[in-house]
């Protein structure tokens, strides 16, 4: 069913026309589940394209877009690592050289790393904490097109988005912070299912 047919069938009447592809969608994101370990091959450009085409559609109060992508191939990966290890031993000078080649091995975790930035900017109506709250959506939107083209896919942060080091690398402006490094690729094992959550829920009625 396309989106058109779901439209048309909308402003025809019964709701039950679109259960298939409500369900569809619902079960992509219960079942959805990060996979921590990651190899060749990740998505190509054009997969990626696609499916960054897809997550900027995410809410976004003011249409600001506040947000942009980092896309780090395999071959940036050891520049990246060097980055990390640049930023943790300027953190921890003590830090053995087996410690810095533990660090510079989190850049290879993965074949392919999305950076989700968040770009905020000075907005009469649109504060802050809206913008990066869009930019969370736009991550998490990643993640599920990832699975939803049969990648795995995990999102991960840390200190690193804020070390200078790592900033200067990436090429980040002062008003930009990294959201999420979302760490894409084939998935090494299959993830266990997801044990279903009751959501907290407070009707009022
Ligand atoms: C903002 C954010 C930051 C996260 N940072 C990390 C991280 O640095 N390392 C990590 O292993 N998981 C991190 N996670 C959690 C994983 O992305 C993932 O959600 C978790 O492993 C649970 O797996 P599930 O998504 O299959 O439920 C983070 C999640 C969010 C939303």
């Amino acid at each position: 069913m396309t989106r058109a047919d779901i439209r048309e069938s909308r402003a025809a009447g019964p709701r039950a026309t679109l259960a298939r592809d409500a369900s569809d969608v619902l079960a992509a994101l219960r079942e959805r589940r990060s996979c921590p370990g990651l190899t060749l091959p990740g998505p190509d450009h054009d997969e990626l394209r696609a499916m960054l085409e897809a997550a900027v559609s995410a809410p976004d109060h003011g249409r600001l877009r506040p947000w942009r992508f980092i896309v780090v191939d395999a071959a940036a990966r050891t520049a990246l690592g060097d980055a990390l290890a640049d930023a943790h031993a300027e953190r921890d000078p003590a830090a053995t050289p087996e410690e810095l080649d533990r660090v510079r091995a989190k850049a290879h975790r993965a074949p392919t790393i999305v950076v989700v930035v968040a770009a905020p900017q000075p907005h009469p109506k649109v504060p802050a904490w809206e913008q990066r709250a869009s930019a969370v959506c736009v991550a998490h939107g990643v993640v599920l097109a990832a699975d939803a083209l049969g990648y795995g896919a995990i999102w991960r942060t840390g200190w690193f988005g804020e070390a200078p080091k790592v900033r200067a690398h990436l090429g980040l402006a002062a008003h930009e912070d990294v959201t999420g490094w979302i760490y894409l690729g084939t998935p090494v094992r299959q993830q266990a299912p997801r044990t279903p959550t009751e959501p907290a829920i407070t009707w009022l009625t």
